[in-house]
């Protein structure tokens, strides 16, 4: 399976069918995450349009959200539930600090574990979810109130979560109601990819439809950034 180059910071666009798919792909999105934005922050789509998001992904890399499970048994079922859907990733929500005994990870399936900015990560939680075997972590915000990613937690912090992960060998994420604005900040710190919906959607609505111009205007930003430190 293909795998980001390290050398620049990615652009993730969330979609929610394979139309939205081949928009995010036409115009520059270098991940494309199948997610339902009516169900949260971390909504799971069904198997079989998750399985047309990747057909539609063409030769760009996808993901898919598996949902908000409470406990490790419940993300190995959430998991397994969309495995075989074609995806190059997973992305699951795991709490700071939860038991990992349990977890069963997909064979061969890359799982990126979402941590919530509100529950106040950094750095130091990193090692713990690279030992239960997670390829990747990302930060991402669960109330979508409008309050951005950096209303939760100062750079610092997160330039620390971006710093472990490449430490560590994982994928990193940052995403959180970022607008175009966040990119030259958030890019900077070095994060594997930065994650849109709602900054690259028509009137900044989530749940609304994606902006084609917005989401160029955030590949040709990102495109432009030459990370201080290399991405991970
Ligand atoms: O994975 C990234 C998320 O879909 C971000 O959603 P948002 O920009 O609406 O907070």
């Amino acid at each position: 399976m293909p795998h980001p180059s390290p050398s620049r910071v990615r652009l993730l666009v969330s979609v929610r069918d394979p139309a939205e798919a081949a928009l995010a792909r036409d115009h520059g999105a270098d991940l494309i995450d199948a997610k339902d934005p009516d169900r949260g922050a971390l909504g799971a789509l069904p198997a079989d349009i998750v399985r047309a998001i990747a057909a539609a992904a063409g030769d760009r890399l996808s993901s898919a959200v598996a949902g908000e499970p409470g406990d490790a048994d419940a993300a190995s079922a959430c998991l397994a539930a969309l495995a075989g859907t074609g995806v190059g990733y997973l992305k699951i929500a795991w709490a700071p600090g939860r038991e990992a005994a349990g977890l069963r990870l997909p064979a061969g399936l890359p799982v990126i574990a979402v941590l919530f900015a509100e529950d106040g990560p950094d750095g130091a939680d990193v090692p713990a979810l690279a030992a239960a075997g997670f390829s990747g972590a990302m930060i991402d915000t669960r109330a979508k109130d409008g309050r951005r990613l950096t209303d939760h937690l100062p750079l610092p912090r997160l330039a620390g979560f971006a710093a472990a992960c490449r430490a560590h060998g994982l994928l990193s994420g940052l995403a959180g109601s970022l607008r175009l604005d966040d990119i030259p900040v958030l890019a900077a710190l070095g994060p594997g990819y930065l994650g849109f919906r709602g900054g690259l959607c028509a009137g900044a609505d989530r749940t609304g439809g994606l902006d084609p111009q917005r989401i160029a205007e955030a590949a040709r930003c990102l495109a432009a950034i030459v990370p201080c430190v290399e991405a991970a």
